[in-house]
């Protein structure tokens, strides 16, 4: 028998488990392990007691200065999550799938993701409208690479700069015209509760999202197959076949976190269609791969997509 971690068994329904999840202290990463707990216990009917949110502090959220592929990644507003859940201080951990890297610590594994929102960028103008309308040489702020290069692809005079943070400190230093403008993912500003505030939905020919972006990702330990049991009725198996292709993908291209990538998987019935992208970092080289497959192919395909992208990439462009 495996070491259970809720304190009674799954099958005793008249009995409410203690379950703890781990998250970050943002208001967003509070929003996502709240939707979590509420899926949770909508599935079981539990009582809101049964589960505990337990925020934990990363070195990334104390990290506010330096660009994130300099710091280390980012993987750095897991790892103590990651630690707590290892140490049996938490029996879940939930992520935006974005932020995990594709290679996960020993003893960990994913064991499925809420259903997967809006998956697309937005932009954040001062003055309103869409990328066109922003003036010759507005400054627009980013931290993510893969948003600089895409957006250097398509408005070269653009001067783009370091903007870190937070999705609400990013607005305040838009608002105090540190910024002309910002992008973001507009399922963050969905969950905070302030669409409006897009003032341009980016569309995915144009503006590829980060792999895994617009997911909630939910961990365990490997092997607590009771805690996992929980889950069943209350992940989205079709995230999970879009996640395993884009997360293949990923771990094919095997990219430092230097490296502008994009991945975007969507399931159509039986079918998945998956697009990839990698650029440089000045958005003057463009690559992409277009590859679609069966569903019970997804690792295949993410994998396959993955090894023939990196094929056409010049050396040094990933990796290094
Ligand atoms: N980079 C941080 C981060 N990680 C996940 C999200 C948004 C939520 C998601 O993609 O699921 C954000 C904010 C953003 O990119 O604008």
């Amino acid at each position: 028998m495996t070491q259970s971690s809720p304190s009674s068994a799954p099958s005793d329904p008249s009995a409410s488990p203690k379950l703890r999840l781990g998250t970050r202290g943002s208001i967003l990463a509070l929003w996502q392990a709240e939707a979590v707990r509420d899926a949770l216990l909508k599935a079981h009917g539990w009582e809101p007691e049964a589960i505990e949110i337990v925020t934990i502090r990363t070195t990334g959220d104390a990290l506010t200065d330096r660009a994130l592929s300099e710091a280390g990644g980012k993987g750095l507003f897991i790892k103590e999550i990651e630690e707590a859940l290892l140490d049996r201080r938490i029996d879940l951990a939930v992520h935006s799938a974005k932020d995990m890297e594709t290679r996960l610590p020993d003893g960990l594994h994913i064991v499925g993701y809420l259903p997967r929102g809006e998956v697309r960028d937005c932009l954040v103008s001062r003055d309103g409208g869409g990328l066109d309308d922003l003036p010759q040489g507005a400054k627009v702020g980013t931290a993510s690479l893969r948003r600089a290069a895409q957006l250097r692809r398509l408005r070269p005079d653009l001067e783009i700069g370091l903007m870190r943070g937070n999705v609400q400190t990013r607005l305040g230093k838009l608002e105090r015209g540190e910024f002309d403008a910002t992008l973001l993912a507009l399922t963050g500003l969905e969950r905070l509760g302030i669409a409006d505030k897009a003032s341009a939905i980016l569309g995915t020919d144009d503006f590829l999202p980060a792999v895994g972006q617009g997911a909630i990702a939910i961990e365990s330990r490997f092997g607590d197959i009771e805690v996992d049991a929980l889950l069943v009725k209350a992940v989205c198996p079709v995230t999970g076949l879009a996640l395993r292709v884009e997360r293949a993908f990923l771990g094919e291209m095997d990219g430092s976190c230097r490296t502008p990538i994009a991945g975007l998987a969507e399931v159509d019935g039986e079918e998945i269609h998956f697009r990839g992208v990698v650029l440089s970092p000045d958005g003057e080289q463009y690559y992409e791969i277009v590859r679609h497959g069966p569903v019970n192919r997804a690792l295949e395909l993410g994998i396959a997509a993955g090894r023939e992208l990196r094929a056409m990439v010049p050396p040094g462009l990933i990796g290094g």
